[in-house]
């Protein structure tokens, strides 16, 4: 009986229904996979000064947002002010936050970080939280303003002489935090130290690798520097995240990949929210108010590679960052 009214629904109907079902299990572990959005309903960041860097798009952009819903005074720190200020609108907008604010910052350029760094101290005196989030990733052979390769440059140098530049509002403001967002890749990096410019032979994937080790490496070694004053370091990994940052992978990129490859990996990726999430947990929440030095994915700490406890390295690369941005010019 049960065989025959099976057999009187139209196909179409067991078609859409099998497409309805295969469609609600795809959110379903789409929204198990990005893991369930940060918790601290009650933690508010208000009275609180925080920066995010590269916070127009993509992982920065929903970071500053849920931190401007939460009542802090946001600086969005970019290098394009059209895009800022076209996400800086939308974010005032929903949140009715109006201490949200752009500000120029192009993080391939020494002198464009000096020339923030210096308008920000002008208009603020305390810094809670710096968001280190801004990143290109596989960028074809290029070099910042300055001369160093694009990836190494941007991700590491950049936020390496930001950083710098603002510890002493950082520390008078303690107890504060650092966030410096990384990547999982950084497992499959090398600091090369007879080629961290990549001068003598560039490959996009091992750069952008290398210089998300660095960033783990300078985490591990700012938080030394850091032990007694009040402000802790940490990096993060957001996860597998559907965002720009694959502009300069042309395959990925391209409508190919989007027909494809992307519907089947979409259940698998998180969302740019769901990528921002751990990022936002690290920056207010009071369980890790205590903890520095460490890498955390999905809100747990994770163990690192032998390469990014190497104590020597991590010495090795402050001792050139620090050369190479002149910070003590
Ligand atoms: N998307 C992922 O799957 C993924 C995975 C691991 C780590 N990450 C890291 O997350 C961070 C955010 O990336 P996203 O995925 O949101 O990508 P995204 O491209 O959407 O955002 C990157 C941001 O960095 C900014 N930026 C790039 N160059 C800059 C410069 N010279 N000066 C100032 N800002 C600059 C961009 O304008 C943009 O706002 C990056 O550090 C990235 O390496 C992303």
């Amino acid at each position: 009986m049960l065989k025959s009214a099976a057999r009187r629904i139209p196909k179409t109907v067991w078609i859409g229904s099998t497409l309805l079902g295969a469609f609600g299990f795809a959110c379903l572990t789409k929204e198990m996979i990005g893991g369930p959005r940060y918790q601290g309903s009650g933690v508010t960041a208000e009275g609180k000064v925080i920066i995010v860097t590269g916070a127009n798009t993509g992982i920065g952009k929903e970071t500053a947002w849920e931190l401007a819903r939460r009542r802090a005074k946001v600086y969005m720190a970019c290098r394009d002010m059209k895009c800022c200020e076209q996400a800086r609108e939308e974010i005032v907008l929903d949140t009715k936050n109006k201490y949200v604010y752009c500000r120029k910052c192009d993080l391939a350029s020494l002198q464009s970080i000096r020339e923030f760094v210096k308008v920000f101290k002008s208009e603020q005196k305390r810094l809670d939280v710096l968001i280190n989030n801004a990143g290109v990733m596989n960028t074809s052979i290029s070099k910042t303003k300055d001369g160093f390769e694009m990836q190494l440059g941007v991700n590491h140098l950049g936020h390496f002489l930001l950083t710098n530049l603002l510890l002493d509002t950082i520390k008078a403001s303690a107890p504060s935090r650092i966030i410096n967002v990384s990547c999982v890749a950084y497992k499959k990096g090398q600091i090369s130290k007879d080629n961290l410019n990549s001068d003598k032979k560039y490959d996009a994937k091992d750069a952008y690798a290398q210089s998300k080790l660095a960033v783990i490496l300078f985490t591990k070694e700012l938080a030394n520097k850091l032990q007694g004053t009040g402000v802790t370091v940490n990096s993060v990994h957001p996860g597998l995240v559907d965002t720009d940052i694959i502009r300069h992978m042309s395959f990925y990129s391209s409508w190919l990949s989007t027909v494809f490859i992307k519907p089947f990996m979409w259940p698998f990726i998180k969302n740019a929210r769901q990528g921002a999430q751990t990022i936002i947990y690290l920056s207010i929440d009071k369980a890790v108010e205590n903890v520095t030095g460490k890498y955390f994915c999905d809100y747990e700490e994770a163990d690192v590679s032998e390469d990014a406890k190497d104590d020597n390295t991590a010495k090795w690369l402050w001792a050139v960052s620090e050369k190479w941005t002149r910070l003590q010019a």
